[in-house]
This record gives structure tokens, C-alpha cells and sequence, in this order.
């Protein structure tokens, strides 16, 4: 048999074993096409056979080749390897003509090739990671501050300015709040909206527009934000992740480096791509012009109702939804609803729930859509599982101790069964990561006696965090009279949990009341008390040890795990390397304020998803990780759909401020202007409560979406509780 036709027998063989929506997928042969599929339907598995026959069929090659972008690196190796597998097994070919990249990968490898054209420097510039604790968004809020705009004073007399008298612990203390709490993440979301959608530097007038609608002029505060930052990155010669994509852009500003591009790529497929943002958008479709054709070779597979980064990451559903619309009136969009993952009362579960969802929030923020089981010849093995009991088991009891021993008791009837223990899986999904270590402490309580493995996924494992928590503790033993510095060591025992959540501003606006309060000074509740205990610890250490002692003595106090302390070791022989040997409190602070201002951290990641699914295990995790991943037993004991809908109660130390969170109003209104921007529409800016309103919508539903992927994960048991005396205040934390 030649082997042209070899190949179109495999084509043909794959196809056959192929879904709706799956099929056209894998028929695709140019231009735009969109694919909304629902959880578990095999979005990277149809992606990466559809990739493998588009090569095929295309002879493509390393100078024509098909371009495939995810979000995730975890995403990226996954689809890779499924299309390595495929040509070099299945169709007998070597695995080339294809690229499966990180969108940041791709830009970067971009702005690696056209150094001249991106406008940036990655030889002598250094990549951040910029999130709302980063010390250049904290730097950022700094500048401004000092700066004194009459933007700033507007936020300090707060919400009933009439009766603010400038009182000056009053001053500090509002102050403190909004150094520490609100301006932070406001500059994080300001900066990350602004860039990640091309809004220019130059035209920051138009932010002007948005004071309009309300009492605080916050489109004057967002601009100049945004250029304290720019300053700053400028200043320290840094890149954050938008100036990559920013920087590829350029490079295909030119018309011979944007040819030569497009002609090398064949066509794009996007994994996930409700988790895009305008500029990621931009990119790919600028790739995917094809020169003889009016549009884009490109095809953007992801699920509306899997979007859950969107209330705190510039990622941005709208414009999937938009590409969707688009696609639909060209008879170009195609869904894929047939999903083998869960038994069919799983399915018949999260289906209903779903439509529940929908009807609690505004149209397009709850994608109406229903999953299906599959075929009767479905090729997926065990597609649509028995059940596991009822497969879908819901508990009421009055306590949360009730529901801990309910949980324990299916888990030693279901882990009992020696065959079970080796072939399955389970998983125990919770909102907040201290919900997480709360239940695995009182799990292994439960399951002493019994050889269950539990597994706890942390979130608090990068690099990065560890840098900031050992460089924090260590800045307040060189200046405990710092406000800012104990705010931000107190916030470091919160996270480590090892103190409460309290209101640090108040103890840190004079520290030395805190740390050393005379008897005229108001006695410390028990709580503040622990704060202060340790606070002194550390300062008593620093006496008592030597410069040597100081990090694992940090470490031991902040309760770090194995990988933890192997990385501050490393960070140890990494100060006295460049310090000669040298480990003063000093040098210690000098080294690591440098890292932490202008490296780029890899997490330490021993950890690769595979062990979060381990057979016989039962992993303890965050819902937002469990995306992208399935076991055959899911819990979910802090089930509470309605909880969603109570208000998000305002801290006491913020209510000078207004109702409104200003972090969610300024997301929301930038949003709406860059929306129409790009819509080529004009219409008023949102009032400061309508902004408001959108928002707890917007964060509402994004609170079900996180839910319906919870539920999706379970393959043959759904096991939910919520108890009378359910840890409402832990959901938001
Ligand atoms: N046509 C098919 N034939 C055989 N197996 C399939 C088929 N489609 C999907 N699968 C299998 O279904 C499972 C789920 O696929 P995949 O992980 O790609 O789903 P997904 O849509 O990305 O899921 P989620 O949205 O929940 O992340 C995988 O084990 C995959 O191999």
C-alpha cells in the first residue's frame, strides 16, 4: 500500500471513532472556526488528533507547520505528547510539522528572533512575574502616594468626605489601609487590564472619562497608577508578561518579519480559549493570516462555563464568546457535547445545576449548554462509568464535625476494598486552601488507623513566595518601627496561618504600642497577643543566633514543608555565594530584595500533575487546581449553592471607602470601555454602582462556574455536603 493512501486509511480509521464536533474539528482546512465544548468531551484529545491529521494531510513541516497555543505549561507537554504519539505510532511518521506552545512561549520566542523589532531587551532585561504583592506594584502605590494627586486625597476622605477632618491617626490609619489593602490590587488590576488590551501609554486621557460616574475619580487614579509603573519598569530595565506579548506585537508591526511568520504557520489551533485576553487574541489571529485569504486560519476551542480566572486575572471570556457569535452566523461554530468522563447521573446532576446557575445570573455569564453521554460505540474505555452507590450523594448534617466523620466513613468503605485501593482515585475539592489543611489535619485524625494516603496540595510552594516571606520577616528584624514592615510580617504568620486574619492596619500603625505596649496602652485581645509573640520571637532570634541561624530559624517558625526548606537552603548558599561568604542581616536583605525585585522565579516543581491523580490516593486540593483534571471519587464538603448569592461582608478597616469594592468597579468599568472599544461602540461609562452591581454578577457567576467544574470532575461518585454551621466566612478568604 503507498503511503498516501496508508495514511488516508488511518484518517479514516481515526474519524470513525470521532464525536460530533470532534468530526468537523479534525475536517478543518482553513480559515475560522469555533469549537464550544462542554467539560470532559475531549477538547485537548480532539485538538491533538485533529493537529496529527492536518499535518498528515498538509505534509506540513518545520518550515510549514501547525501552530497550537494553550495557557498552561502543564496543557502545552500534555497535547505535545498526545501528537507526538499519535504520528509516530498511529500514522507511522516523524513527529515534526506542528509546535505546541505556551501563548508566552510564543511570544517569546518571537521577540527572541526579532530582538530589533519587539522593542525589547531580553538579554539585559530581566522577565517578572507581577502579581498585587510584587514589589513594584507596591513601589507603584508608593510613588503615588507621594505624590499627593488631588486623585489620592479623594480616596483618603473616603465616601462622606464632608465629615473627614484630616484627624491625624485617622489620616494614617486610612492611609495604611489603602498602602496595604486597596491600592495594591487596584494597581495590579489597572495595569494588567490596561496592557493586556493595547491600552496605550499615550492615550491614558481617555481614562478621564470614567470620573464622571462617580464620587472618586478613579479613571485619574488608574492612569496615573499605570504611569508610576511604567516608570518603574523603565527604571529597573524589567518585562512583565504583557510587554512580551506587547513586544511580538511590534515584531509583526513589520511587514517582512510578520510574512515570514504567517507563511511558516499553516494555521493556529487555541486550547482553552475562554481563558484568553485581547492582546493574546490579537497575536494569534495576526499569525493565523493566511495572505491569500480575507480571514484567519484559525480554530479557538474552549468552554464559556470553565472561564475561572476571570475576576482576578486580565483573562476575559467576553472575547471567546464574541468569536463564538461570530463563528455561528458563518455556520462555523460546532459544539462538542457528548462527554464520556462521568456516569450519567453525574452528568445529569451537573446539567440540572447548570441550569439553575443560569438562571440566577445575567445572560452570557452562564453558557447554556448540556452535556451528553456518549455513543453506544464510543471508543473512549469505560465512557459513562457505573456509579458508585447513587453516584450522586448529597449530606445535611447540623455539624461540620458530623459531615468530617460522614466524609471519613465513605472513605474507608470506599478505599476498604483491597482491588479499589491500588484502581481508583479520589479527591477532596475545596474553595480556600486553608479549608484544605483543615480537613487534611482532621482526616488523618480519622484515617489513623486505616492505610489511606492523603495527599495535600498546597498553593504556597513557589519560589517567589518563599523569597518575599523570608525577605519580609527578615526587613522587619532590621526596622521593627516600620508600620509597613510589621503589616507585612503579620501578613506573612496570617498566610502561613500560624497567627488569625485581623485587622493588621490597626496594630501596625505604631508599632512600638504593638510590640511593646505600656500599661496605659489598651490591652491586646489574645489573638493580638499571639501576633505580638512572634514578632518578638523573631527579634529575640536575631539577637540570640547568628546570621547563619537566621533563615532556617525562619524557616522552622513559619512551619515550612521538605520542598520549602530545600529551597530556602538553596536560597542560603545562594546569598553567601554572592556575598563572599559573607551573611550579614544586611547582605541577607540586599540579595534576596534583589531577587525578588528582578527575577523571574520558576515555582520549585517537583510536582507534575500526575501526582495529583495518583491511583489509591486522595488528594486534598483547590477546585480552580482540580481544572483540566478527573477522578473516579469527588468530595466537595463545603457545598453551599446559595452561600454564592450572600454579600461578601466589607472589613471594618475598609467601610470609610464606601460599600463598593474599588478593585471590582475599576475592573469592570475598564472592561466595559475596552469592550466597546473594540466593539467600535460608544456608550456612557458605568456609574459607580452600576459597576458595582455588574461586579458581584460577574464574581457570582464565576463563584458557579468554579462549581460546575468541581462537579464535572467526578467520574462515579459526587459526594456533597453542607452543614447548619457551614465556614461561610471561609469562602471568599
Ligand atoms: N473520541 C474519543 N475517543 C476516545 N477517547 C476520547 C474521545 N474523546 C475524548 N476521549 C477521552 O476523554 C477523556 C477526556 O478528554 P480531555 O481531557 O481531552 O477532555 P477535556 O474536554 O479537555 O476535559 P475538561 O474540559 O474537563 O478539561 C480523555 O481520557 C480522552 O482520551
Amino acid at each position: 500500500m503507498n503511503n498516501h493512501r496508508r495514511i488516508e486509511e488511518t484518517i479514516a480509521q481515526f474519524r470513525q471513532k470521532l464525536r460530533p464536533g470532534q468530526i468537523e474539528l479534525s475536517q478543518w482546512q482553513g480559515g475560522k472556526m469555533a469549537v464550544s465544548a462542554v467539560p470532559g468531551s475531549g477538547k485537548s484529545f480532539s485538538l491533538a488528533v485533529a493537529g496529527a491529521i492536518l499535518v498528515c494531510q498538509e505534509k506540513l513541516n518545520p518550515n510549514r507547520y501547525l501552530l497550537i497555543v494553550t495557557y498552561t505549561r502543564s496543557a502545552a507537554a500534555s497535547i505535545k505528547d498526545k501528537m507526538r504519539t499519535i504520528l509516530t505510532e498511529e500514522f507511522k511518521m516523524p513527529p515534526v510539522g506542528f509546535m505546541v506552545q505556551t501563548i508566552h512561549a510564543l511570544a517569546s520566542s518571537i521577540v527572541n528572533r526579532y530582538p530589533f523589532l519587539s522593542g525589547l531587551n531580553l538579554e539585559t532585561s530581566n522577565l517578572v512575574d507581577v502579581s498585587s504583592n510584587h514589589p513594584l506594584i507596591l513601589e507603584t502605590v508608593e510613588n503615588w502616594m507621594s505624590l499627593h494627586s488631588p486623585a489620592f486625597d479623594a480616596l483618603l476622605r473616603g465616601e462622606n468626605e464632608k465629615s473627614f477632618n484630616y484627624e491625624e491617626s485617622e489620616v494614617l490609619r486610612r492611609e495604611s489601609v489603602l498602602r496595604t489593602e486597596v491600592l495594591p490590587k487596584f494597581t495590579h488590576t489597572v495595569i494588567s487590564t490596561l496592557k493586556s488590551s493595547g491600552w496605550n501609554i499615550d492615550n491614558l486621557d481617555n481614562l478621564a472619562n470614567l470620573d464622571n460616574s462617580g464620587i472618586y475619580p478613579l479613571g485619574t487614579v488608574a492612569s496615573e497608577l499605570y504611569q508610576e509603573y511604567q516608570k518603574l519598569i523603565h527604571k529597573y530595565q524589567v518585562i512583565d508578561y504583557d510587554d512580551l506579548i506587547i513586544g511580538a506585537l511590534n515584531v509583526l508591526n513589520n511587514e517582512d518579519a510578520r510574512q515570514t511568520l504567517q507563511q511558516e504557520i499553516a494555521g493556529v489551533f487555541e486550547d482553552e480559549a475562554q481563558d484568553s485576553t485581547p492582546l493574546q487574541g490579537d497575536l494569534i489571529s495576526i499569525l493565523a493570516q493566511d495572505k491569500d485569504c480575507s480571514e484567519p486560519n484559525l480554530v479557538r476551542v474552549g468552554d464559556p462555563n470553565q472561564a475561572i480566572n476571570s475576576t482576578y486575572t486580565a483573562s476575559d471570556p467576553f472575547y471567546f464568546h464574541q468569536f463564538c457569535e461570530d463563528c455561528r452566523q458563518k455556520n462555523r461554530l460546532f459544539l462538542m457535547e457528548q462527554a464520556g468522563r462521568s456516569n450519567e447521573n453525574i452528568i445529569n446532576y451537573a446539567n440540572e445545576t447548570l441550569a439553575w446557575m443560569a438562571e440566577k445570573v445575567e445572560a452570557n455569564l452562564i453558557e447554556k449548554q448540556e452535556i451528553k453521554i456518549v455513543g453506544e460505540n464510543d471508543s473512549q474505555p469505560d465512557s459513562n462509568p457505573l456509579a458508585e452507590g447513587k453516584g450522586v450523594e448529597f449530606y445535611e448534617p447540623e455539624t461540620f464535625e458530623q459531615v468530617l466523620d460522614l466524609m471519613s466513613e465513605r472513605i474507608i468503605h470506599l478505599f476498604d476494598k483491597k482491588e479499589q485501593e491500588i484502581n481508583t482515585n479520589c479527591a477532596i475539592l475545596v474553595r480556600a486552601n486553608k479549608q484544605g489543611s483543615f480537613i487534611f489535619q482532621e482526616l488523618q485524625k480519622r484515617l489513623s488507623a486505616y492505610d489511606i494516603p492523603l495527599k495535600l496540595i498546597g498553593d504556597r510552594i513557589s519560589y517567589s513566595d518563599i523569597v518575599k516571606d523570608i525577605l519580609g520577616v527578615l526587613q522587619f528584624i532590621a526596622f521593627p518601627h516600620s508600620s509597613k514592615f510589621v503589616y507585612n510580617i503579620l501578613k506573612i504568620l496570617a498566610q502561613q496561618e500560624i497567627i488569625s486574619n485581623q485587622d493588621f492596619d490597626q496594630l501596625s500603625i505604631y508599632p512600638e504600642k504593638f510590640l511593646y505596649p505600656t500599661p496605659l496602652d489598651d490591652a491586646l485581645t489574645p489573638e493580638q497577643e499571639k501576633a505580638r509573640k512572634f514578632c518578638l520571637k523573631f527579634l529575640q532570634a536575631s539577637i540570640e543566633l547568628s546570621s547563619y541561624q537566621l533563615i532556617p530559624f525562619i524557616c522552622s517558625v513559619l512551619n515550612y514543608d521538605q520542598l520549602a526548606l530545600a529551597t530556602a537552603q538553596k536560597l542560603c548558599d545562594r546569598i553567601q555565594k554572592e556575598n563572599q561568604g559573607k551573611m550579614s542581616l544586611k547582605a541577607m536583605i540586599e540579595t534576596l530584595t534583589n531577587i525578588n525585585n528582578t527575577e523571574r522565579f520558576e515555582g520549585v516543581e517537583t510536582e507534575n500533575e500526575d501526582i495529583y491523580t495518583k491511583k489509591g490516593q486522595i488528594t486534598i486540593m483547590t477546585m480552580h487546581k482540580s481544572k483540566g483534571l478527573e477522578w473516579d471519587y469527588v468530595f466537595l464538603p463545603f457545598y453551599d449553592k446559595e452561600n454564592i448569592f450572600s454579600e461578601k461582608k466589607i472589613n471594618g478597616s475598609l467601610k470609610f471607602l464606601g460599600k463598593c469594592d474599588l478593585n471590582d468597579i475599576i475592573r469592570t468599568q475598564l472592561r466595559q470601555e475596552i469592550h466597546q472599544q473594540r466593539l467600535g461602540k460608544k456608550i456612557e461609562p458605568l456609574s459607580l454602582h452600576q459597576a458595582h452591581e455588574k461586579a458581584i454578577q460577574e464574581k457570582q457567576a464565576e463563584e458557579l462556574r468554579l462549581l460546575y467544574v468541581a462537579i464535572t470532575r467526578a467520574k462515579k461518585l459526587l459526594w456533597m455536603s453542607k452543614s447548619k454551621d457551614n465556614f461561610q466566612n471561609w469562602r471568599y478568604s
